[in-house]
Order: structure tokens, then C-alpha cells, then sequence
């Protein structure tokens, strides 16, 4: 070994070590400044990895820990980066709603959503403050406009018909997910830049496909430059996979709006992407700089961004899950197609008959109870030293709210991990009012889901539209699989297959 070698063997070995002491320290006088939740050990670099290792979803690790450490503890993601997870329903309520202020800071955790995020110019990672607010209420106004009118259900039952061709076709058992897919891309997609796609047409594929990808590959599981900064800059085939697949969707979004601008029309905006252009089209060199910053056209494509990715991935998730659960249950199936069978003509209007379908809300609250596509939410971030369950959290750390254990307590839920939508009947058969502290699959507080009529009137309306004409079963012999795939932000199926019959 030459000399070289054995000097920068040694810078090497100095480095690990002094780093490693570093972090000792450092978290040794955090722990004493502060009252800190409990958790499991920590090791310096690789934090509590070893309770990840065999099981990357967050919120089943999450679960595991809880049983241990109670309803607020605190685990090392890894690089002395400790996060803060909580477990009861008091302890979230207190932290999402009493301190919604204190708790409505985002962090970007790791470079893959600083990349995703256009350095946190979305909505989900933008910090909290002005502009953040600007953006959220622009999305919330622009999705009412689709809510509020017949626009989404026109949207809703054009794209319905699409697949409901496809699926008349298959004469074996078949995965929905392709299908439920394609039927949220072409209600978002068409909302948010006006465009609509056929099952085979390469642009859908290749969406599709990149929206796969980066669930699996990229926020999916914990690649090694989340633990290790900076192996973004070595060329690794996750990091470069990565960089492919998400510049690869916001280079699209781009093409997208530059198009929008060529033909811009000032009138009557055709699509959520054109509203913004439009009211960026109305600032003058005196408007506020809060709101230029939210129209920037960066802001714009990472909003669109999270509309497609939180707004697809996420409704598709819960209505494969909802033809699982009524395969799984012929009472429950049953008891759909008798509520709506005694519709009669109200069919046509589906925004008035959907306070006549009590049992149909029920199994939409039922799916989404048990199978929350956001199971642990999105991390708040502390934006000042505050107290939490009485330990102190120090300004910016990360808190997750761990929304599968609240769905899945007995202590809010009798028999939780029992499909049974009559919990939320009353025993005339008319909705029980909600309690929002105990069901939360949009979150709650000041960073609860912007999408969350919106997915709530789509999954109902395709609900109608699907259980209306077709019935579901597993195929003999199959056993049902409600497993969560191993993702660790989400909560998606397993693929499998299953029978749609159309009914008489
Ligand atoms: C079944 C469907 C959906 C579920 C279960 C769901 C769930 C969630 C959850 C749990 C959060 C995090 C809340 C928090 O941090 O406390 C969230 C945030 C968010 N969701 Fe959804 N979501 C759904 C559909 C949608 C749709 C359709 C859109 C848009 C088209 C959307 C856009 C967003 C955005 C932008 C945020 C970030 C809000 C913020 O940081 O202020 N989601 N969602």
C-alpha cells in the first residue's frame, strides 16, 4: 500500500470516527436539554435502522413501536435525525388541531422530496406562512369550482364510461388497479392541465408507469442517500433512478405550461393550470410579493405536481381497496345494491342523490378507516420549541401522526379490524355524526388534505356509478389479500385479481 492510500485510508477512518463522536455528543446534550420522548436505541449514523430493516412501511413499524414505548416516542430515521411519532387520538388532536400553528411547519426530510418539491415550492412541503397559505387557498378554490358544479360529475361519468367499456371486455379475472387508475387520471388530469387519455395511449403508459416507479423505487422504500446526504452527488443507481423519474414528471409539467401559455385565453379558465395563469395575467409591478412568489411559474408546476401525485395515487389506492373489501363481504355488496337500487330515476342527478345513500357513506368511511392512503400522514414540523403529551419538542423536529393505529384502536373502534360499515349507522340507518378526532384520513388541523372533497365526491360518485352496474367476487379458490404492499409513505393493495359481472 502506497503512502497515498494509507493517508487518505486514515482521513477516512478520522473522519467516521470524529463524525460518529460528533453525533454522540450532540444528541447526548440534546437528550439532557430536553425532556425527549422515549424510543428505541439509537446508533450513532444508522439511528434505529435495525427497526426498520425487515419492514419499511412507517406506520406498521410505527404500530410496533407503540406497543412499546406508548403514545408518543421518538425514533432515529437515521444521521441523528429523530422524529417524533404519536399514537392516540388525544395526543394527535392536541398536536394537529390545539396546536395547529405550532405544528404547521413542513421539513423537507431528505433530497428525493427536495427534488420533488422544486426546493419546497409545492403545497405539501412548502413551509408554513404566506405564501404557503396563498397557494392552498388558490388549490381549494380552484377544486370547489369543480365540486360545487357539474363539472366534476360530467368528468367523472365520462371517464367511468371509459373503463366501464374495458372492464365489459375482460372475461377472466383481472386487477382493477390499471383501471382505477386511468379513472382518476382522467378526472385530475383533465382538471388540472385539461388532458385525457386512452388505456393504451404512451403518454398514460408512461405516466403511469413513473408514477409506479417513484412509489416503489423512490418514496416507496429508503434508498441509501435518504441515511446518507451526500450520495445524491455519487452516482448510484437509486439516486440516479431517482433524478430520472421525478425530473422526468416536473419536465413534463413544464412542456405543459408553456403550452398553456401559447394559448392562453383570457375568458372562462379550462383547467386549474390555466386559472393560475390567468391570475398571474392580472399582477401589476405593485402587487404583493407574496403573491407573485405563488404564481411563479415554479409554484405552479410543484402544485400541479401534488395534484397529480397526492391526488391520484391516493383515490385510485382507496377504490381498488373498496372493490376488494365488497368482494370480500356479499352482505355488504348486497346491502349497496339494494340502497341503490331504491334510487329509481335519481341517477341523474348524483350530487343531490348522495344524501339519499346513507349505507353507500357508511362504506366509503368504512374503506377508508381501515385502509387510510395516507397512514402516517405527511411529517408536521415544530416551528418553535413548544410541549407535547409533557415532553418538550425542540423547534424542528418532525412529528408523524400515526393515523392507521388511531383507525385500528379498540379504544375508538369496537372489533377495528373488522370490516363493518353499519359502525357508522345509526340504528334507524341514518349517518352517525363524524368524530373527526378519531377518524382522520385527510389529517386534521391547518395541514389537512387540500383534496379532500374533491377525492370524498369522486369516490362516492364512482361508488354509485360502479356498484350500479357490476358486481364483484374473488375467484373460487382465491384467498384475499388486504395486506398493505410494502410502501413507506402510502397504504396501496397488492395487486390481485378479481370477477366483475355486469348486472342483470
Ligand atoms: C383518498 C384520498 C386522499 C387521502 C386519504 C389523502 C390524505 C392526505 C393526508 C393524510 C394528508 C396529510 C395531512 C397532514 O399533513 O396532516 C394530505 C395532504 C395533502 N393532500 Fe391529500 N389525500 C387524498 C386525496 C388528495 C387529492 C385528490 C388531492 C389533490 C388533488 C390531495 C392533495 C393534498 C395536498 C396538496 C396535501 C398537502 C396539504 C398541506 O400541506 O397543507 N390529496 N392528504
Amino acid at each position: 500500500m502506497d503512502i497515498d492510500a494509507v493517508i487518505s485510508l486514515l482521513t477516512v477512518k478520522t473522519f467516521v470516527v470524529g463524525f460518529t463522536t460528533f453525533l454522540l455528543v450532540m444528541s447526548y446534550l440534546q437528550r439532557k436539554k430536553y425532556k425527549l420522548p422515549p424510543g428505541p436505541p439509537q446508533l450513532p449514523i444508522l439511528g434505529s435502522y435495525f427497526a426498520f430493516r425487515n419492514d419499511g412501511r412507517l406506520y406498521s413499524v410505527f404500530t410496533k413501536l407503540g406497543k412499546s414505548f406508548g403514545d408518543i416516542f421518538s425514533v432515529d430515521l437515521g444521521f441523528g435525525h429523530t422524529v417524533v411519532v404519536l399514537k392516540s387520538a388525544d395526543i394527535v388532536h392536541e398536536a394537529l388541531v390545539e396546536k395547529k400553528e405550532t405544528l404547521a411547519g413542513r421539513g423537507v426530510r431528505t433530497w428525493k422530496y427536495e427534488l420533488f418539491s422544486g426546493g419546497n415550492r409545492d403545497i405539501i412541503f412548502s413551509d408554513y406562512g404566506p405564501v404557503w397559505r396563498l397557494q392552498k387557498r388558490m388549490a381549494l378554490k380552484a377544486f370547489r369550482t369543480y365540486v360545487a358544479s357539474n363539472k366534476l360529475e360530467t368528468f367523472t361519468r365520462s371517464a367511468f364510461d371509459e373503463i366501464a367499456a374495458l372492464i365489459e371486455k375482460e372475461t377472466e379475472p383481472f386487477d382493477m388497479h390499471v383501471y382505477m387508475r386511468l379513472l382518476i387520471f382522467n378526472i385530475v388530469c383533465r382538471m388540472a392541465y385539461g388532458k385525457i387519455y386512452k388505456i393504451n395511449e404512451p403518454e398514460f403508459v408512461w405516466l403511469n408507469g413513473v408514477m409506479d416507479e417513484s412509489l416503489g423505487k423512490v418514496f416507496g422504500s429508503i434508498i441509501p442517500s435518504d441515511v446518507i446526504p451526500v450520495l445524491k452527488h455519487v452516482p448510484i443507481p437509486s439516486s440516479l433512478s431517482a433524478k430520472r423519474l421525478l425530473q422526468g414528471l416536473i419536465d413534463f409539467q413544464k412542456v405543459q405550461l408553456e403550452g398553456h401559455k401559447r394559448t392562453l385565453n383570457l375568458g372562462e379558465a379550462r383547467d386549474i393550470m390555466e386559472q393560475m395563469l390567468l391570475l398571474k395575467e392580472e399582477l401589476t409591478a405593485e402587487s404583493d410579493d407574496d403573491v407573485k412568489e405563488s404564481l411563479s411559474d415554479l409554484r405552479i408546476i410543484h402544485t400541479i405536481m401534488d395534484i397529480f401525485f397526492a391526488g391520484i395515487q391516493t383515490t385510485s389506492d382507496t377504490l381498488v381497496w373498496m372493490i376488494l373489501y365488497a368482494a370480500d363481504n356479499p352482505k355488504v355488496q348486497s346491502k349497496i345494491h339494494e340502497e341503490l337500487d331504491s334510487l329509481g330515476d335519481d341517477f341523474c342527478d348524483l350530487r343531490q342523490c348522495k344524501t339519499k345513500l346513507p349505507y353507500c357513506e357508511a362504506v366509503q368511511r368504512e374503506v377508508m378507516r381501515m385502509r387510510p392512503a395516507g397512514p402516517v400522514a405527511i411529517p408536521h414540523r415544530a416551528v418553535c420549541d413548544t410541549k407535547l403529551g409533557g415532553y418538550d419538542i425542540p423547534k424542528n423536529t418532525l412529528i408523524f401522526a400515526n393515523i392507521w393505529a388511531i383507525h385500528h384502536d379498540p379504544k375508538n373502534w369496537e372489533s377495528p379490524d373488522v370490516f363493518k360499515p353499519e359502525r357508522f349507522l345509526n340504528k334507524d340507518g341514518s349517518l352517525k355524526e363524524l368524530d373527526k378526532k378519531t377518524w382522520l384520513p385527510f389529517g386534521s388541523g391547518n395541514r389537512k388534505c387540500v383534496g379532500e372533497a374533491l377525492a370524498r365526491t369522486n369516490i362516492m360518485t364512482f361508488l354509485i356509478l360502479f356498484f350500479q352496474q357490476f358486481e364483484v367476487s374473488f375467484p373460487p379458490g382465491q384467498k384475499p389479500d388486504f395486506e398493505p404492499a410494502m410502501l413507506e409513505l402510502a397504504c396501496a393493495p397488492k395487486p390481485q385479481k378479481i370477477i366483475v359481472k355486469k348486472r342483470q
